[in-house]
């Protein structure tokens, strides 16, 4: 074959022997694979012709011999295969092996091979490597040989042997396809190259070498792109790969030799694989002594390489946690989150910081770790392993909190200190002033404390503190803070509190009353019970302009309330307490006046220019014994906050229709109509519809003379709703006044999908009618607009004769006020205006 020169170039018969991905032949029947890709493109540029022969291991290896071949690709060097062969100098690819076998048997290293049956390509390197290490570590195992790699996966897939051995480039690219696992064992670490007939194409040799070294040293070179192309997930094929692959892999290997006995492999291990180990051992030192846990996790989360520090943690031995994942060594909480972290590594491709904690099954504790972990990838940039570095950092995380909390809290309570509150205090100062809300500060003094220190000790006034600050955290939001602020001072922060300063106040006093009271509970203080009262001084954010102001005034009210005889609170603002103290008196005071009938209605008659009564408008009074005749205009609002309004504006509209109905049978009275006020909390009461419904059929009230009267300024609210519910009660033949109209902005749009039956002037614009001509000539609008959607329009607040002409001269017809007739008692009530004149 090296005499067989064509005109075109020589022919190079090349042996090939299907080993993928490292040589094969291609659909053309021409060499490919990284082999076959490497020699083909050297052979374009030499003009050689390359002329493939098929042939088994075995066979490509007497052809060879024989000289029938030229050249044969992938052949790993031995000193006993240079005996009978020629290698060029550069190494053409690395390569080592590794056991496939089915999952029940877990091979961590050689000696498990013992009694199994080990399925390997026959006269292959790893064919005399197990036969030379069984020989020499008395191991005793049998060696099946085969004709090729797949045969042996064949026959580990059938059952007829244990395991197979495979170069990893075809083993690890394969083994899943014969659903047989990879070991972690690897040994056998080899060169390979394309070897001749002994002494035979030494020029095709040299041309060869000089291709591979120059490609080697430049990573864009041909070579290099070759080998990413056939690189497949879990392979590492080129020099340039990573440092821990090739240190794992070598570990083994020098564990072999330190052994002692295999000397032939000892002298083929060449200067290269020297310089490796020196790496490796520098490496494998550093490893092991940084002061952190590092490791490898393969794609499937196992655990590919571990050093010292996580086989101390998980105490365990490196081979019994390679090939295993976290679940074996954590808790499930943590394994789960730890494999959440790797995902974003393995399946995103991050770089992830990230804080861990962790427990470890081994000692059942929990420790937070500092992990920086990184994707590793081949070449054509797919993931394959993911490297970790994770530092315990429990130690560090508990001293800083002890920094933290010396720094912040109160040693002897654990709550908040000064300092950790004023932090607060002022964010919260500073939020509501940008946002429509309210804060408060509660600063509270224990009354007559220092006396019970003195006389009990400081041990029981200590946990008299103690007991006190649990009792009123237990009272407190979360967003509340409660802080001791020194000796028996303690201060509650509120925050985000409504921007109403009443309804601020009130919610800040239910709080004050409800700490006093629980405070005034006896403590059990060394064996006995003692009562305690605390003086609580008040400030509202609203009564200063900055956090130190608002400290001095809560601390100022909390002297006023001292001097007031201790055992209560006290706002700064004494104008606000009186308000509240007001508000809340009334609020009380309301919820009972329904049962203790304490409400009556008054009648205000409307007329007609010519005289006729119509009707008359229904107003609720309230008589307290306590606080004497309550305003409409004060209780109302009150009742609408709490609810309130509900019942109490049932029992009006029941006491209303009942008098509609006594009228009724008064031929004289029977077309008069009741305009009863409404708030829109009853309209949007779900049950509002069927009580008026309900209501009238009792008492047999017509619907007609029930006028319902809303205000202009209610109605804006949830227009579309308030409609709806309109429309349902004018169903029924209810009929609708709209109050005050002209204070608020009502759309005519909106006007004119309401079912109205009337409008009423603003007593506001009646009462200027005579000196503001806008008011006039708002007044003039209203009745045009009346006019021209048809409905009444009825005049309040008519007090003088002059206002009455005035409006009549405009076009009113109808009238209401005091000129006319005062709310009153039903008895009052006259069919007739009083109005002098009429
Ligand atoms: N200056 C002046 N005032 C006059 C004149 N004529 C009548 N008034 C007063 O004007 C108010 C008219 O009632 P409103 O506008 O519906 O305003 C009512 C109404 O909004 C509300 N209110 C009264 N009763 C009820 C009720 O049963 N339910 C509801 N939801 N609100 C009610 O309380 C408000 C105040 O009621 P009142 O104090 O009774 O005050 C009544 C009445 O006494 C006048 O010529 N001059």
């Amino acid at each position: 074959a090296d005499k067989l020169v064509q005109p075109g170039g020589r022919t190079l018969v090349v042996g090939v022997y299907q080993n993928p991905p490292k040589i094969m032949v291609n659909a053309d029947g021409m060499p490919t694979g990284i082999f076959g890709d490497l020699l083909q493109h050297i052979a374009d540029q030499q003009n050689w012709q390359l002329k493939p022969v098929a042939c088994d291991w075995a066979y490509c290896l007497e052809l060879l011999a024989s000289g029938d071949i030229d050249i044969l690709p992938d052949v790993a060097y031995s000193p006993e295969r240079a005996q009978g062969m020629s290698f060029h100098q550069t190494p053409a690819l690395y390569s080592w092996s590794r056991l496939y076998s089915l999952p029940e048997h877990n091979i961590t290293d050689l000696s498990k091979l013992a009694g199994l049956r080990v399925a390997v390509l026959l006269n292959s390197s790893q064919h005399n490597f197990l036969q030379h290490y069984g020989q020499h570590e008395q191991i005793s195992f049998q060696l099946k040989g085969v004709s090729s790699l797949r045969a042996a996966f064949n026959l580990v897939a059938a059952g007829d042997a244990d395991v197979a051995v495979a170069n990893h480039l075809f083993g690890d690219n394969r083994a899943a396809e014969f659903q047989l696992q990879a070991n972690p064992v690897r040994f056998d670490p080899v060169e390979l190259f394309y070897a001749t007939t002994k002494d035979r194409n030494q020029q095709v040799l040299a041309d060869i070498d000089q291709y591979l070294q120059q490609w080697q040293a430049d990573p864009q070179s041909y070579y290099f792109e070759t080998v990413s192309r056939w690189s497949q997930p879990g392979f590492n094929l080129h020099p340039a790969a990573p440092m821990l692959l090739i240190w794992a892999v070598l570990s083994t290997v020098l564990l072999l030799l330190s052994g002692g006995g295999v000397l032939w492999y000892r002298r083929h291990v060449n200067q290269r694989l020297r310089n490796l180990q020196l790496s490796e051992d520098r490496l494998t030192t550093i490893l092991n002594s940084v002061d952190a846990h590092i490791y490898i996790k393969d794609k499937r989360f196992r655990y590919q390489y571990v050093n010292h520090k996580i086989a101390e943690l998980f105490g365990k031995p490196a081979e019994q946690i390679i090939g295993h994942t976290d679940s074996l060594f954590f808790d499930a909480n943590s394994a789960e989150q730890l494999q959440v972290n790797d995902q974003r590594v393995l399946v995103d491709g991050e770089r992830v910081v990230i804080e861990e904690t962790n427990t470890t099954v081994s000692d059942n504790e929990e420790r937070v770790f500092l992990s920086v972990k990184l994707p590793l990838r081949h070449s054509n940039g797919e993931i394959y392993a993911l490297c970790g570095i994770s530092t315990d950092v429990t130690e560090h995380k508990e001293t800083q909190r002890a920094i933290h909390q010396l720094a912040f809290y109160d040693a002897l309570t654990s709550l908040p200190n000064r300092r950790l509150l004023l932090e607060r205090l002022e964010q919260a100062f500073n939020m509501a002033a940008r946002l429509p809300c309210q804060g408060a500060i509660l600063f509270i003094d224990l009354d007559h404390f220092k006396d019970l220190n003195d006389t009990l000790g400081h041990a029981v006034g200590d946990e008299l503190l103690c007991q006190v600050a649990s009792r009123l955290n237990e009272q407190l939001r979360k967003s509340d803070t409660l802080a001791r602020f020194g000796g028996d001072e303690f201060v509650v922060l509120l925050s985000q509190l409504q921007p109403r300063a009443d309804l601020a106040g009130q919610r800040v006093e239910l709080l004050a009353m409800k700490l006093m009271e629980i405070l005034s509970q006896p403590f059990q203080l060394a064996e006995r019970n003692y009562t305690i009262s605390a003086s609580i001084g008040i400030a509202m954010f609203s009564d200063a302009g900055n956090v130190d102001e608002l400290l001095q005034r809560a601390d100022l009210a909390m002297y006023d309330a001292k001097n007031r005889g201790r055992n209560r609170y006290c706002f700064y603002d004494s104008k606000l307490q009186a308000k509240v103290l007001a508000r809340s008196a009334l609020q009380s005071g309301l919820r009972q006046a329904l049962s203790l009938q304490q409400f009556s209605l008054y009648f205000q008659p409307q007329y007609h220019s010519d005289g006729q009564m119509l009707g008359a408008e229904v107003l609720l009074r309230w008589f307290d014994p306590e606080l004497g005749p309550v305003s409409p205009v004060e209780f109302i609002p009150l009742a609408e906050d709490s609810g309130l309004i509900l019942p109490i504006g049932a029992w009006v509209l029941q006491q209303s229709c009942q008098q509609l109905a006594d009228w009724q049978r008064d031929p004289v009275k029977t077309h008069w109509h009741l305009a009863v006020n409404l708030s829109v909390r009853q309209l949007h009461d779900p049950d509002f519809v069927k009580l008026v419904r309900d209501t009238l059929q009792q008492t047999g009230a017509r619907p007609e003379n029930l006028v319902l009267e809303l205000t202009e300024t209610q109605l804006l609210e949830d227009i579309e709703a308030v409609i709806a519910k309109m429309q349902q009660l004018g169903e029924l033949g209810v009929r609708f006044s709209l109050d005050d109209f002209g204070t608020g902005y009502s759309s005519l749009s909106y006007l004119k999908r309401l079912p109205l039956n009337q409008l009423k002037i603003d007593g506001s614009f009646v009462r200027d009618l005579l000196d503001d001509p806008s008011d006039e000539a708002i007044i003039r609008t209203i009745l045009a607009l009346g006019n021209s959607l048809e409905l009444a329009v009825i005049a309040e607040g008519v007090e003088t004769e002059a206002q009455y002409q005035a409006l009549c001269k405009l076009g009113c017809q109808q009238f209401q006020g005091y000129l006319l007739g005062r709310p009153a008692p039903v008895e009052q009530l006259t069919v007739t205006p009083q109005r002098p004149g009429l």
